[in-house]
């Protein structure tokens, strides 16, 4: 079998968005003083879809959110003409090709993501070529079906969050990600808010169910110092991305506090990026998202290191290319989940370009046998909401 073409489109979005309210979410650009809405350049509000067919005609589907038009430009301008002719069963020899040709200006960020795209497309006909779903080719089911906690809970009032809390916990969700909407530029007021709408939310939750506190990157080393002794009591299962990426002695010396599990990983990148996060004991939860890491074959290493190091693999955002790998390894004990809505920040959008994706159920999802492949499809459905570049 042999990769005939590579195709990448980019889907824009052009259908209906929630606007960004108030604090929603606090995030890294909270730091930088600026006019505009602090959130923007975090909505993912365009997708990177790449189909790969073989001379056989299957095709593969991959996808990448990172700035999907220079994906999309890298793709077509890079990583295409490494991979057409060759084997896709090749796959950690197409890996190193792509991971390689690109190392001097590659190795993190929208690169990786490119390179993630078409791993995914890789791995989804490698499983539709021998009629496997691609949790079989990588270590089987480890679990009757995946728990996974409900994720959204973005910073609006507190009656809000609770009534969505509640709607949540009523279909069974026992687990649940909130955002905070205050960081260190919003002073006391902040800590304030902030502590308030954890209490708002665990008293709808109650303390037998988990609860996970998002801060995207908005927080400094300071002032999440500040904050961890205050947030104890709430029994949070983890604080997530309380520093920007780079920041990895930050995460180390507030994951040494040991007041409260610091998770990341969604903003980091290959298996090198991953050994550095575990060597230096920077997080108590690994968060890779494999449209981001490097794809599959990338991920699946990872899965590896994290078992060696038995840091639990919980990987960002749920998608199809994540549920795979949860499915997989006994390191992963869990998924995120983001249920289907209108389009706000935008990780809802993969409903929107794809067929297939699971929907929780008294909060597991559960994955097919017999489906082969990654399982998904494009969702017509939607397209005359999207702008598609080819
Ligand atoms: O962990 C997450 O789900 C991500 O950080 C979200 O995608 C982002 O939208 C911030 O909540
Ligand atoms: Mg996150």
């Amino acid at each position: 079998m042999k990769i005939k073409s590579v195709r990448a489109r980019v889907f824009e979005w052009k259908g209906k968005t929630v606007p960004p309210q108030g604090n929603f979410c606090s995030n890294a650009m909270d730091l930088v003083y600026s006019k505009t809405e602090s959130m923007s350049t975090f909505r993912f509000h365009s997708w990177t879809v790449v189909e790969i067919e073989t001379d056989d005609g299957i095709v593969g589907l991959g996808n990448v959110a990172l700035a999907p038009k220079i994906a999309k430009a890298i793709i077509d301008e890079y990583l295409a003409p490494l991979v057409i002719g060759q084997d896709p069963w090749d796959y950690e020899y197409l890996w190193q090709r792509m991971y390689r040709a690109t190392h001097a200006w590659g190795r993190k960020g929208v690169t990786m993501g490119a390179i993630s795209a078409i791993d995914l497309a890789i791995w989804d006909i490698l499983g539709k070529s021998v009629n496997k779903p691609v949790f079989k080719l990588l270590g089987g089911r480890t679990k009757e079906k995946i728990p996974c906690y409900y994720s959204k809970l973005y910073r609006t009032d507190l009656a809000e969050m609770q009534k969505e809390a509640q709607t949540f916990k009523d279909q069974g969700f026992t687990a649940f990600k909130m955002r905070f909407g205050y960081g260190p530029a919003h002073l006391q007021h902040g800590v304030a808010e902030n502590l308030k709408s954890v209490e708002a939310v665990r008293e709808v939750i109650g303390y037998d169910a988990d609860l996970m506190l998002e801060c995207y990157m908005g927080w400094n080393l300071e002032y999440a110092k500040r904050m961890l002794p205050k947030l104890a009591k709430f029994e949070p299962r983890w604080l997530e991305e309380p520093v920007i990426a780079d920041d990895i002695d930050g995460y180390a010396e507030l994951n040494a506090m040991n007041i409260v599990p610091i998770s990341g990983g969604e903003h980091e990148f290959s298996l090198y990026g991953f050994k550095q996060l575990l060597e230096r004991k920077a997080v108590s939860v690994v968060q890779y998202d494999t449209n981001r890491v490097g794809g599959i074959t990338a991920a699946h290493k990872i899965n590896a290191l994290c078992e060696a190091y038995s840091v639990p693999v919980i990987p960002h955002a749920g998608q199809m290319h994540n549920y795979h790998l949860t499915m997989s390894t006994i390191a992963s004990p869990m998924s995120e989940y983001f249920p289907m809505f209108d389009v706000e920040v935008g990780n809802e959008l993969f409903y929107y370009i794809f067929k297939g994706e699971p929907v929780a159920e008294n909060g597991f999802v559960q994955l097919d046998d017999n489906t082969p492949g990654l399982g998904l499809t494009l969702n017509t459905e939607f397209l005359d909401q999207f702008n598609i570049v080819e």
